[in-house]
């Protein structure tokens, strides 16, 4: 069977301290932070994810974004080189986890940067945000360490957020979807549906046709009720304040035979 495990990360005490880039930086409250990432990870428990816990990383304020480490491709983990130098000693902790739940362990390398944020599979497509993260050789290794297992690789400049997927994820039947002011090239997506909310172009698949959401997008989760979705939302304002969303929040390991 197919695995359905999920890597999490507990907040960091410093997460006030978390990178801000494209967004005012407001007060993070630790405590009602924390409080989202329980909700947050028993939401994925109730939908039949088994969580894998990360060992908490304390001296790295932006370590529960935990999906910015590393990108699964079937079971291939590739430990990223994180853009911000400041969140490199992340990935250590994160390559002994995903080793010991077997997969196969590659590497971006010097000089290469990628964050797994600007990592979006439909499918064998494996889109990749040229942003201010991840740089060409992060995209060149990508291709790389992919292409050769089946993926087809495909890059695009994001410019107006952090990450690719700050503006852009997927349906479960491969729709692409995103909020067209924050995205460089809406016209690179075959099969695109525009969102109204910049945080509902932010979706992860619980699996069915359940998806989680952030409660911040309202408008979105009735246009995808509407189009027969079951929409589970959770709060994660605090995470919002960082420019994270409900994708960084967990890495889902779908393709693990154990
Ligand atoms: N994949 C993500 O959306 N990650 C969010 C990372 C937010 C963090 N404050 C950062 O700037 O790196």
């Amino acid at each position: 069977m197919p695995s359905k495990k999920a890597l999490v990360r507990r907040p960091s005490p410093r997460l006030a301290e978390g990178l801000v880039t494209h967004a005012e930086r407001q007060k993070v409250d630790v405590g009602l932070a924390t409080e989202q990432w329980e909700a947050y990870v028993e939401a994925l428990r109730a939908h039949g994810w088994e969580i894998c816990e990360v060992e908490g990383a304390d001296d790295c304020p932006d370590s529960v974004f935990v999906e910015d480490t590393v990108v699964l491709f079937r079971n291939v983990a590739l430990i990223t080189r994180p853009g911000s130098a400041s969140r490199r000693p992340e990935t250590a902790g994160v390559e002994e986890a995903v080793a010991g739940l077997g997969c196969s362990v590659n590497w971006i390398w010097d000089p290469g940067t990628l964050d797994g944020g600007d990592v979006l599979k439909v499918g064998d497509t494996v889109y990749v945000g040229r942003s201010g993260r991840t740089d060409a050789a992060g995209v060149q290794q990508l291709r790389a360490a992919f292409e050769p297992l089946g993926a087809r690789v495909v890059a695009v400049p994001v410019s107006k957020v952090l990450h690719l997927k700050s503006a852009v994820t997927a349906l479960p039947d491969g729709t692409v979807i995103g909020h067209i002011p924050k995205m460089d090239r809406p016209s690179l997506f075959p099969g695109f549906l525009a969102v109204p909310e910049e945080s509902g172009a932010q979706v992860l698949l619980l699996g069915g046709h359940q998806l989680l959401m952030a409660a911040s997008a309202p408008k979105t989760a009735e246009l995808l009720t509407d189009l027969g979705y079951e929409v589970v939302t959770v709060d994660i304002g605090e995470f919002e304040k960082l420019e994270g969303s409900v994708t960084c929040l967990s890495v889902r390991l779908r393709e693990l035979y154990a």
